[in-house]
């Protein structure tokens, strides 16, 4: 880029960001100094299971809105119109079904990691599993995560990329493993509060320096940027009502229903109630978050009009265009260029944070601690912050395969939650909503969802499928209608593998997710199904009970899946105890089965008992 052209920060800039960083810091400190000073792991990675519902709410939406998310969407707006706003419509079912349904079942067994579920429903080996692919999964996001705000930052002002990433991920690593999961918490309070200052600053001053909000509205309609409900069943075309409100809600799902990071609050709030509660609270954080995204794209639209910038950022990326937008809006208003770059760092760091302590939650609890069942508590602590600290470093690393990928930053991780999220939902829903699913099923059904999405999305990364239609970079409607049909006709639809490799990319969870149950239910019934109430007490949602509520008691009893979803109690003559078999498993969990529900179970069945 032309060193002319560079934003300048003021000395009050770097103020606003270094508070931020030192705000961050200084509750990691207090939460080290403060309460029970992290020295048991219930309190470092289960912020002692005491969290109420407003601070576990900003957290859950902190976790995976990262700067990919602030820069990327204005970008995917700029670039292809509205259509994107759509994927709001997924965020209902995407969260009414985890708090439905996964909050209660994963509660109520009184979990530390949501992986230990996999072994009361399943076996050990599925569990191992498991964990292994989201940390695969985490590690990935994280490089993205860490990479996005540095990278941005150096195409718009000169800020030294490395240096930015370094910072970063040290910064974030120092109060992880400083304050826990309580730091982590409270930090994703503040910096979420920071993120929403930052994008309201940008629209307000962006939509002022435009000519206000009328000429906004008229820029973007003669633009046509505003896109209406776009109903082709097409699965390929990338962004349509079908692809983001429906195959939006497997992402959703995958995210918010049974990732590790969102789990850990839900299990970390006081009562199954509050965790409900949040639950609910995130979708109107989310909304707005998504709205003023989409809003900046807007305006950024009307200032540009589609302009390209590509020569004058030395870049394609419409990811450094946004930075430069923004730069170029808050010039002259000391401090507001300070905000916005604290507003990425926060969105960012809230992300990786709480990717590093959930990394370090499943290495200790799945992967450690039941080598070692004799490990003491002071000795599993610092274990668990070495494992946070080296997590950070680990992040450093994977920054630098982002550096090299070099695309979309949003398309990076919706392919990314897609490819690895949507087996591993998978693997759950198979455990979950189907009683005759057994281990060896769940181990064959996680292996061909992750080939099947690995091929379809390898595959559209070398064959370059992505389905997009870029709209024509003009302000003028007559220009429209006669460039649309020029592309129209011009790309051809691409036929046998090629079709299947340009699946649109909102697909691949709900894809990946149907493979893992389709080949986890053939491979179990060839294999000797297992029987309603053969699985552990609590592990089986009835879905084909609740769906056919209508049915008078004595018929749904003749179908499968109705035994109702119970407290987690080990109640001596309760059906089902542990006198029944699991699958392959037999014997391998029940010892970590009682490890993990007998203690004092009673005083928290007591307050679901009320909460229902
Ligand atoms: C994941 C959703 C859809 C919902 O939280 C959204 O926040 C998003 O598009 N995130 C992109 C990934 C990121 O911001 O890191
Ligand atoms: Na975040």
């Amino acid at each position: 880029m032309d060193p002319s052209d560079q934003k300048h920060f003021l000395a009050v800039d770097y103020v606003v960001f270094a508070l931020l960083l030192a705000a961050s810091v200084g509750i990691g400190l207090y939460y080290a100094l403060s309460g029970g000073r992290q020295r048991t792991t219930q309190e470092f990675l289960m912020a002692d299971r005491s969290m109420r519902c407003l601070p576990v709410s900003l957290s859950l939406i902190a976790s995976f809105q990262s700067a990919v998310a602030i820069i990327g969407v204005p970008a995917e707006i700029y670039t292809h119109g509205t259509q994107y706003w759509f994927i709001g419509c997924a965020y209902i079912l995407g969260l009414l079904i985890p708090a439905h349904v996964f909050i209660p079942l994963l509660y109520r067994l009184k979990l530390s990691s949501a992986y230990q579920y996999l072994e009361l429903r399943f076996s050990k080996v599925v569990r191992i599993c498991g964990t292994l692919t989201f940390i695969f999964q985490m590690v990935i996001y994280m490089g993205v995560c860490v990479y996005t705000p540095a990278f941005a930052l150096n195409a718009a002002t000169g800020f030294q990329l490395w240096g930015t990433v370094l910072v970063t991920g040290l910064v974030c690593t120092l109060y992880t493993t400083l304050g826990g999961l309580k730091a982590v918490i409270w930090t994703d309070v503040f910096q979420t509060l920071v993120m929403f200052a930052g994008q309201i600053a940008v629209i307000i001053v962006g939509v002022e320096r435009t000519g206000g909000m009328s000429e906004v509205w008229r820029k973007v309609k003669e633009g046509n940027r505003l896109s209406g409900l776009d109903l082709n069943p097409d699965p390929t075309e990338r962004h349509t009502f079908w692809t983001l409100g429906v195959g939006g809600v497997f992402l959703m799902l995958s995210l918010y229903g049974v990732n590790q990071a969102q789990v850990q609050r839900y299990l970390s709030a006081r009562t199954e109630k509050e965790a409900v509660r949040s639950c609910y609270m995130v979708f109107p954080s989310l909304q707005l978050a998504l709205g003023l995204s989409c809003i900046m794209g807007l305006v950024m639209f009307a200032r540009y009009c589609g302009e390209d910038f590509s020569e004058k950022l030395g870049s394609s990326s419409r990811d450094a265009m946004v930075i430069y937008f923004v730069m170029d809006m808050l010039q002259g208003l000391p401090g507001l260029p300070g905000l916005f770059v604290a507003c990425l760092f926060s969105a960012a760091l809230s992300t990786i944070s709480s990717a590093f302590n959930s990394l370090a939650t499943v290495t200790m609890e799945d992967l450690i601690k039941p080598h070692f069942p004799s490990m003491s508590e002071e000795r599993a602590t610092l274990l668990s912050k070495a494992l946070a600290a080296s997590y950070g470093l680990l992040c450093l690393a994977m920054a630098y395969l982002t550096h090299l990928l070099g695309d979309s930053v949003l398309l990076v991780a919706l392919k990314i939650f897609g490819v690895v999220g949507g087996p591993i939902l998978g693997l759950f829903c198979l455990g979950m909503f189907f009683p005759w699913a057994n281990s060896i099923g769940a181990v064959a059904g996680l292996g061909a969802g992750l080939v099947g999405a690995f091929w379809v999305g390898i595959g559209s990364i070398v064959t370059r499928s992505s389905g997009a239609k870029r709209l024509p970079p003009r302000c003028h409607v007559n220009t429209t209608a006669v460039f649309q049909t020029a592309i129209g006709n011009a790309t051809s639809r691409p036929t046998g593998l090629h079709r299947f490799y340009s699946l649109s990319y909102m697909w691949y969870a709900g894809f990946s997710c149907l493979i893992v149950i389709l080949v986890g239910l053939t491979v179990s019934f060839l294999t000797g199904p297992m029987k309603e109430g053969e699985a552990t007490p609590g592990t089986v949602y009835p879905l084909l009970g609740k769906l056919l509520f209508f049915l008078p008691e004595h018929m749904k009893k003749k179908v499968c899946c109705v035994t109702p979803l119970r407290p987690a109690i080990p109640s001596p003559q309760g059906p089902g105890s542990d006198k029944e078999s699991n699958g392959a498993a037999r014997g391998q969990h029940t010892p970590s089965q009682q490890q993990i529900l007998l203690p004092d179970a009673d005083s928290r069945v007591i307050e679901h008992e009320t909460a229902v």
